[in-house]
């Protein structure tokens, strides 16, 4: 006999990956993910980025200013890794508990990128200043080389720019962010302790035909793009293992509908909404609910050597979870990440 779960109390829920945005975007935005989670690494992809930590110190106060009274929310900093970051500026900014990585986009390779990394050589003196400290790097992977095939730039980036990063910077601490392929399951899998990687919510249940059979659907565009299902099911297998270099980080990316639905459209999911019951969902389906903390709440904690959550939150399963297809903010309204099918499990308030 199968016992059938409908509750589930597990340590409450972190996000290793999530664009707040600033301004009135931000204002709509942050408190959808305060509802869940309890605290969220930063991405610096404003325009301009947040490149010092003056930069990253403001940012934080107006991330905290937006967020509802009494909300117990903790951004985590990053900072934007540019040719002209400074080494030291970086190791005080970690010292002073302000951040909490570093993000490295490669000049080109997604949204708000254009202040990103051209010339890896220029970054060495930071690398290894953030080796020294323990200091982790988020990586955006993929190459931005014209010549590469779109679906073929995370491999692409990991043989290439990566692994040659992590050999001539020994003991330097990497996320992969928002992994989407087999290979680089398999990357981070066989790393060791230095590498882990995150993995998103909506990666976890679309692949490239979700975007492209049928009609175009740039709601479900976004970078790096969805893959082929073998990919996919690589993703599912690596989230619901338990195993510890995998985690949840939504990249929960807010756009403007006017932005995504456009002749050349914005690249992003909004998933902070619902990331965690489509996490569930995933999860039940692969009767793996026993690991699901560990993927939203216990990993991601130990890899950034922080301690995992006292609080916790109740997942209850029952009739659909109802869901706003978008939310109204100063800056237009913005589509709601939609798994394409009902979602079944609520986080109890
Ligand atoms: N993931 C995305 O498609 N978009 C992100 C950038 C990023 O995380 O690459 C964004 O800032 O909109
Ligand atoms: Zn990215
Ligand atoms: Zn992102």
């Amino acid at each position: 006999m199968t016992e059938t779960i409908d509750r589930l109390t597990i340590r409450r829920p972190d996000d290793w990956h999530l664009h707040l945005r600033d301004g009135a975007m931000m204002a709509a935005v942050a408190p959808e993910s305060a509802r869940h989670f309890a605290r969220a690494i930063i991405m610096p992809n404003l325009v301009p980025p947040v490149v010092t930590a003056a930069d990253a110190e403001a940012y934080r106060a107006r991330i905290l200013a937006a967020l509802p009274p009494g909300s117990g929310f903790t951004p985590l900093m990053t900072l934007y890794l540019t040719e002209e970051t400074d080494p030291e500026d970086v190791a005080r900014a970690a010292a002073s508990g302000l951040v909490t990585a570093v993000k490295l986009y490669p000049a080109g390779a997604t949204t708000n990128s254009a202040s990103g990394v051209r010339d890896f050589d220029r970054v060495r003196g930071v690398l290894e200043r953030m080796a020294e400290i323990g200091l982790p790097l988020c990586v955006h992977g993929e190459v931005t080389d014209a010549e590469v095939d779109i679906f073929d730039r995370e491999a692409v980036f990991i043989e290439r720019v990566l692994e040659p990063i992590r050999r001539a910077t020994p003991g330097l601490r990497v996320v992969l962010e928002h992994v989407t392929t087999a290979e680089g399951v398999a990357y981070v899998r066989a790393g060791g302790a230095d590498i882990a990687a995150t993995i998103t919510a909506h990666h976890l249940v679309i692949n490239r035909n979700h975007i492209l059979a049928g009609g175009i659907r740039p709601h479900y565009y976004c970078l790096p793009v969805a893959k082929r299902e073998t990919h996919r099911l690589a993703l599912v297998e690596a989230a619901t293992s338990g195993e510890s270099p995998f985690f949840l980080g939504t990249d929960s990316a807010p756009h403007p509908d006017q932005a995504k639905l456009a002749p050349c459209g914005c690249a992003g999911c909004f998933t902070a909404p619902n990331a965690l019951s489509v996490v569930a969902e995933v999860f039940e389906a692969a009767g793996a609910l026993d690991r699901l903390e560990a993927f939203t709440s216990l990993n991601g904690p130990a890899f950034y050597r922080l301690p995992p959550n006292e609080a916790r939150i109740t997942l209850t399963k029952g009739a659909p979870v109802p869901y706003p297809a978008r939310i109204e903010t100063g800056a237009g309204p913005v589509t709601v990440f939609d798994p394409g099918f009902p979602l079944h499990w609520r986080v109890e308030a």
